[in-house]
């Protein structure tokens, strides 16, 4: 039969107490002999195992039966532990921290001789008032804990059957709880992880780290208000993280720790009763706020930002002017919204958005991504060139007696081009999909702080789709993660849908309904415009351009009505009607 002993060189401590060399391995062998289990209480490692031992072969590793049910607590007392009553020097260096002794003897705070001539703290943890750990503490502020006992929380018995309790994060912070007059207080036993594990929850019993937790599930079952006063350090608040992803976020609460003098905050509330007092540390606990659950807000949340909103900080609350006054009194452009703009082949479509764009840049310096399937680059630049420079590119009929613009000026619009615009475009044969154009405008925002992405058309975008899918269904789809974008960035995103074919088109502005594919355009968009032109001399004149502001869900940056511009055929603006060409 294998002895304690003998067993000894057959489990080598793996981690051999990390760092700090704390001895953290226990190791239990049952009264017959015929078993061992052995764990490390240390959270890093955590190695636990159980072997059985045969008499006819000495063998420990032969067979590996799991061993259940093995007990591996000692039985300990205050007797046996040898611990005496405190001294007045160490409740004097509790009153330095302001806890009283009243507060030690209830909580049964004691003290042992050790290495001869040391004196430690040691903090006894009870469990339906029988003793079941100890943890001490030296004039080093070094700690450890009675091996082979059970792991469970500081003061467990003084939340028994309580609804509304509090978890710090050391024993001091439990007892100054109770000079604030909160004896429903307990404490974790050892301390907080460095961070938040990326990992899935572990099952119970391979939750190592966090086993007091599972040991005082009893004590925790009633709490329907659990609020985690841990300390305000990173290691602090990844603790009341890992807290509340066990008990459970939507009964969990959170303090904001007050500052202790103009620059530190309090970090713990031994720190708040020192520096500030016990009605100070009663009010961060009466104050406690609900632990965020992702996902679900107050407005409270947000009233920064309704506050900016309300003295206007921001900017563009009421959206950017278009640079057209006929336009401004029914359509702005609001950071983050999505305008779709739609009308028949040939309307303008692009061109009053280019024409936009550079009214955009020229009054607030935006810049902006382009998809812009259908251009070729070069002509697209000289489309924008032309706007900007307000001169014809070439020397053709289209121009007229207008003067071309010169080779200087080229140069500088180039310029003014590469400061502005940031292209996506898909180089090979294949069609880009939405999100390939997103993520690039994403790019765009971050490296180069675009304002505004043009997807113009959308229909030169790679559609398909599961065959499950439906174009509708599709198509909401689509529209929402280019709101998200939008919203994510605040860029203004402008999304150019052609309407299906019209077969008993009269040569009137067609509707947002009859966008091609979905009815979804007009319902997911923020702003809804057609571009309409007249084509026949004889209901007006053809460069007039109607722009028709169908929808705007933001009452504060537009309204729906239409405003009537003019098109310049040489230079490629949109004019007031009042405005002579050129001027703005
Ligand atoms: N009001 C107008 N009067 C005369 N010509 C115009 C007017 N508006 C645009 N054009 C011209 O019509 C052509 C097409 O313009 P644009 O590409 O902007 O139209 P679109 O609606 O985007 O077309 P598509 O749907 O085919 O992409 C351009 O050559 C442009 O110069």
């Amino acid at each position: 039969m294998a002895s304690l002993p003998s067993l000894m060189p057959m489990f080598p401590d793996q981690c051999k107490g990390g760092d700090s060399e704390e001895k953290s391995l226990s190791l239990f062998v049952t009264e017959d002999g015929d078993a061992a289990l052995w764990m490390c209480f240390r959270g890093k490692c955590g190695w636990r195992g159980s072997t059985r031992a045969f008499a006819d072969s000495q063998s420990l590793s032969g067979s590996l039966k799991p061993i259940t049910k093995v007990k591996i607590q000692r039985e300990i007392t205050v007797e046996n532990l040898q611990l005496e009553p405190l001294c007045d020097q160490i409740i004097g260096y509790f009153a330095e921290r302001l806890i009283s002794r009243e507060t030690l003897q209830r909580n049964s705070v004691m003290q042992k001789s050790y290495a001869g001539d040391q004196l430690v703290i040691a903090f006894t943890y009870w469990k339906h008032g029988k003793l079941v750990s100890c943890k001490y503490r030296d004039s080093n502020k070094k700690f450890w804990q009675e091996a082979n006992t059970e792991k469970i929380f500081y003061g467990l018995d003084d939340i028994k059957d309580k609804s509304d309790i509090i978890i710090v994060e050391g024993e001091m912070d439990k007892l100054a709880m109770e000079e604030a007059g909160f004896r429903n207080c307990v404490s974790v036993p050892d301390g907080a992880p460095a961070v938040v594990s990326t990992k899935e929850l572990p099952p119970e019993e391979k939750d190592i780290k966090y086993q007091y937790l599972w040991n005082c599930k009893e004590y925790l079952q009633k709490a329907s208000r659990i609020v985690l006063a841990t300390d305000g350090d990173t290691a602090g608040q990844a603790l009341a993280e890992e807290l509340a992803r066990r008990l459970g976020r939507e009964r969990c609460w959170r303090v904001k720790w007050p500052k202790k003098n103009k620059v530190d905050h309090c970090k713990d509330a031994n720190e708040v009763l020192m520096f500030l007092g016990a009605d100070v540390l009663k009010e961060v606990i009466d104050n406690a706020e609900l632990f965020p659950i992702r996902g679900l807000f107050n407005f409270k949340n947000y009233f920064e930002e309704i506050d900016a909103y309300y003295n206007r900080t921001y900017g563009y609350e009421f959206g950017l002017p278009t640079g057209w006054r006929a336009l401004n009194e029914f359509y702005n452009v609001v950071p983050g919204e999505l305008t779709i703009v739609t009308g028949v082949p040939n309307s303008g479509k692009s061109e009053w958005i280019d024409a936009l764009l550079c009214n955009l840049n020229e009054t607030a310096g935006w810049k902006f991504a382009l998809c812009s399937m259908e251009n070729r680059v070069r002509e697209h630049a000289r489309k924008l060139l032309e706007k900007h420079i307000k001169k014809p590119f070439f020397d053709a009929s289209y121009g007229g007696s207008a003067e071309r613009m010169t080779v200087e000026e080229l140069q500088q619009g180039k310029k003014w081009l590469s400061d502005t615009f940031h292209l996506i475009r898909c180089e090979d044969d294949s069609l880009p999909s939405i999100k390939w154009v997103l993520d690039l405008a994403k790019a765009a925002v971050l490296r180069h702080g675009v304002r505004g992405l043009v997807i113009d058309p959308y229909n030169e975008l790679d559609h398909q789709r599961p065959a499950s899918q439906t174009e509708t269904e599709y198509v909401s789809q689509m529209l929402t993660k280019v709101k998200r974008f939008a919203q994510h960035h605040s860029c203004h995103v402008w999304f150019v849908a052609h309407p299906r074919q019209l077969h008993h088109w009269v040569g009137g502005p067609p509707n947002m309904y009859d966008i091609s594919g979905s009815a979804h355009f007009i319902n997911k968009c923020d702003n809804g415009i057609v571009i309409h032109r007249n084509r026949d001399p004889a209901a007006g004149p053809v460069d007039q351009v109607q722009v028709c502001v169908r929808k705007v869900r933001n009452k504060v940056a537009g309204t729906i009505g239409d405003a009537f511009l003019l098109y310049n055929r040489v230079t490629g603006e949109f004019m007031d009607i009042d405005e002579p060409s050129g001027k703005r």
